[in-house]
């Protein structure tokens, strides 16, 4: 079975529908790249699978259990579901560590020492056991998410959602958060990724989505999405428009 189920999902803002239709099956260990034009609604349809957005119609189920259901079933299943987003989001006055700690302790209510204990785990996988003590504002960008990330994988997620998590970067620092996410593919996490990182989505996603106006376009390997692009629309996007 799926780990996580998209069916028919619809989204409105106002007068305007954003998502309009969507079906995607993602299995347990998947990597999803998510690519299109701005306004497609990559971000709304994250947002959507992390219960950020209610949906209008259609459901979405984690484990098989509804995301949109009753309040506390959105709290439960929203703890199981990390996201990190282009923006890292750290308190500026809490230390790396206590930045890590902090959902652990007041969503999840786990003791401090605990806390601690998978802080300096989860910040040694993402290559940083030695910046514990330090504040953000004495971090690379690079590093500043290395630590968002190691906040979210200390909630244990069973699925990573990663929207556009290196568009703030300086294009220097790129290529230490996509190490980590390649490290999390390899061990088996289940990612869905919106990126402009095309090489990178070649590299290391299972399968490529595109979207074009609220809907699901096209979707293949990556072998096929890049390589053999089957509708105008997507050879347009990768600036393949005059392959015919
Ligand atoms: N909270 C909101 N209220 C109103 N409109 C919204 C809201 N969030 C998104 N939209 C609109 O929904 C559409 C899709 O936005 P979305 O951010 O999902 O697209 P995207 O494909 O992720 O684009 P980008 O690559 O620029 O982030 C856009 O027209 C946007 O203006």
């Amino acid at each position: 079975m799926s780990l996580i189920e998209i069916n028919d999902v619809h989204k409105s803002f106002g007068d305007v529908e954003v998502l309009k239709g969507i079906d995607i099956s993602i299995g347990h260990g998947e990597v999803l790249a998510i690519i299109g034009k701005s306004g497609s609604g990559k971000s709304t349809l994250l947002r959507c699978i992390n219960g950020l957005e209610t949906i209008d119609r259609g459901s979405i189920t984690i484990g098989g259990n509804h995301l949109h259901g009753t309040a506390a079933d959105l709290r439960r299943l929203r703890l199981q579901v990390g996201m990190i987003f282009q923006q890292f989001n750290l308190f500026p006055h809490l230390t790396a560590g206590r930045n890590v700690m902090l959902a652990q302790t007041v969503v999840k209510k786990t003791s401090e020492s605990e806390a601690e204990t998978v802080a300096r785990d989860v910040l040694a996988s993402v290559g940083l056991s030695d910046k514990f003590d330090v504040y953000p504002d004495k971090l690379s960008g690079g590093q500043q998410q290395r630590v968002a990330i190691a906040r979210s994988l200390a909630m244990k997620p069973v699925a990573l959602l990663c929207d556009e998590i290196t568009s703030a970067l300086d294009p220097e620092l790129v290529g230490e958060v996509l190490a980590v996410v390649r490290s999390l593919a390899r061990g088996g996490m289940t990612l869905a990724m919106v990126t402009h990182e095309m090489q990178f989505a070649r590299e290391v996603c299972d399968r490529v989505i595109f979207m074009h106006e609220g809907r699901v376009h096209e979707t293949g390997a990556p072998e096929d999405v890049f390589g053999a692009p089957k509708t105008a629309e997507l050879r347009q996007f990768l600036g393949m428009a005059n392959v015919t």
